[in-house]
């Protein structure tokens, strides 16, 4: 495996330095120079038209960019993934979450196995699974057909789930409900069981290593509801023999180790595999999506799977200055880099995304939060912006205000589509047209700002004038597609992962590792047993974590 190149040292940087130097932000500017600027910095990709325009970048800048796409290797390990190579090198694996998406026509050997031959085998039998749950011909243990689907995970085995089963919920098969437990708050499980009937109900325990504390704990704690509930209602008799058919009935799994899936006790046969070349975060389009493809049908998950393979074949193919992942990546490095942007906000102004933002944090922040390169060395310049954001226009009336005026420089993604899922109508007024025409106006008012006279002839009084000028120039990319179509989701996920894997190479880092989690589960391990009132264990605590637990366990009702 290649060496990461020091991005700051490449003659790209310099020159990136050098403009930087000489940049004076004016977007009001540009525009006016360049009436040709929205076509020029736009591009497609897929379905989705994606406007650069109102970036901090002229055609120097972006040509700059591009050189360094190409001086840091991107295009080399773009390559290297898409042909199974052992990028992960921390984990020594392939980064194959393309494969789950290549069309069954294709092919491509890992370690002298055909993956894509694999894929299609474990999504024919979750077509199968969730062909029978929608048809009805899956039943409980007492005969009835299943209404609700209980997806058990967390992290990548239930954000994408989760975001992707919100976004398309007008796909969803009525009589179908999906829901999602993931915290291991009792909580969690026990408002998501409580109004439930065992005997509809159906678990799906997704963990790609079946060892996440908190999934097995909740899975464990599904089973004493459904068995408690099934036994209370007399329909399932005591005894393992009774208690393994009903869990059989009502509880499968998602993990690339179907040993531990055994050893739980479900049924190897209800199992659904994957493989460790696909990270937690970029598995969606694998088995773990299960609950989406029960709620949306093969059909539709089919076109959810094509919607991210369009966008990976443009990433691959495309040159850079057109690659859409490629260019907004680095973007980001630029504004990382130049501007000291430490955080990116997503603004989708479609109310079915008002989980994407929290799907990208574990996207982005778990891919390149990291201090150290891949062959081990630190870093060299800033890495993992926080992402962030609620959907649109929500967010403008509570935390616009510091992307308008504050002092710090926070890129925004605005993504939105033409055709609403619900064409209401507020008397003569199509609520859509009032809604685009906020995501129109706040990119432009981000971009264009007010000026102080512009304030004034307002008739502002003087004193004030200062408070209410926009100084402009506040960077913004925007993302719209015809509808919210599963491909079109599927797509924005693919566009994400591409951009995530762009800035992991600038900076050099292994964008599919996750060490940075492991400390806190260690620890949590050690803990538990100061908790419980084990004195010995309590004393081997420092002394606020000491502190913690004897607050805890005097006022524990
Ligand atoms: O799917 P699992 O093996 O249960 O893992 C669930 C999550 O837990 C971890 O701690 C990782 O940081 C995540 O990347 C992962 O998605």
């Amino acid at each position: 495996m290649s060496d990461p190149v020091d991005a700051t040292t490449t003659p790209a940087w310099a020159r990136l330095t050098e403009l930087k130097a000489s940049y004076e932000p004016d977007l009001r500017g540009a525009f006016a120079a360049d009436p040709e600027r929205a076509t020029r910095f736009a591009r497609t990709v897929a379905d989705l038209y994606v406007d650069l325009s109102k970036n901090l970048v002229d055609d120097e800048i972006l040509a700059a960019l591009v050189d360094l796409a190409e001086q840091t290797g991107v295009p080399q390990r773009r390559d290297a993934m898409f042909a199974g190579e052992k990028i992960n090198v921390t984990e020594g694996r392939s980064v194959l979450h393309v494969a789950l998406r290549m069309p069954r026509d294709e092919h491509l050997e890992v370690d002298g196995r055909d993956v894509v031959a694999d894929v299609h085998e474990v999504l024919d039998r979750v077509y199968a699974f969730s062909d029978k749950v929608r048809s009805g011909e899956w039943v409980g243990v007492t005969g009835k057909r299943i209404e609700t689907v209980v997806n058990i995970g967390i992290g990548g085995s239930d954000l994408g789930p989760v975001m992707v089963y919100e976004a398309l919920k007008p796909y969803v098969q009525a009589g179908l409900t999906c829901r999602f437990v993931s915290n291991i708050d009792p909580t969690d499980v026990y408002e998501n069981t409580a109004d439930l009937d065992p005997e509809t109900t159906l678990f799906i325990v997704a963990s790609k290593t079946f060892t996440t504390l908190e999934t097995l704990t909740n899975a464990r704690l599904a089973r004493s509801w459904l068995l408690d509930g099934l036994r209370a209602s007399g329909s399932v008799g005591e005894g393992d023999d009774a208690a393994r058919d009903a869990v059989s009935k009502h509880f499968v799994a998602v993990s690339t180790a179907l040993d531990k899936v055994a050893a739980f006790g479900i049924d190897p046969e209800n199992a659904f595999g994957f493989w460790d070349w696909v990270g937690g975060r970029y598995s969606v389009d694998s088995a773990i999506g299960t609950s989406v493809c029960v709620a949306i049908g093969r059909e539709n998950f089919a076109d959810f799977l094509a919607g991210f393979h369009a966008v990976d074949v443009h990433f691959r193919d495309t040159p850079a200055a057109q690659n859409v992942p490629m260019l907004m990546g680095l973007l980001n490095v630029w504004y990382d880099g130049f501007f000291d942007s430490q955080s990116h906000v997503v603004l989708p102004y479609a109310q079915y995304l008002h989980r994407f933002a929290a799907y990208l944090q574990q996207l982005t922040m778990e891919s390149n939060g990291k201090s150290v390169r891949w062959d081990g060395s630190p870093v060299t310049t800033d890495t993992g912006e926080v992402f962030w954001g609620e959907p649109g226009t929500n967010g403008q009336h509570a935390f616009y205000q510091l992307i308008h005026q504050g002092t710090r420089v926070i890129p925004a993604d605005f993504i939105t589509v033409a055709t609403p899922a619900h064409p209401l109508k507020d008397g003569e007024t199509d609520v859509q047209e009032l809604y685009l025409a906020n995501f129109f106006a706040q990119t432009a008012a981000l971009a264009f700002g007010k000026t102080a006279d512009e304030v004034r002839a307002e008739g502002t009084a003087e004193e004030i004038v200062p408070a209410r000028v926009f100084s402009g120039n506040r960077p913004t990319s925007s993302i719209m597609a015809p509808s919210l179509t599963p491909s079109v989701v599927g797509q924005l996920i693919a566009l994400y992962e591409h951009i995530t894997f762009t800035q992991g190479v600038v900076w050099g880092i292994d964008s599919f590792d996750q060490w940075g989690v492991e400390l806190g589960k260690q620890l949590a391990q050690q803990v538990t047993p100061a908790v419980g009132g084990d004195e010995a264990a309590l004393a081997k605590q420092d002394g606020s974590t000491q502190a913690l637990i004897r607050y805890y366990r005097e006022h524990r009702a």
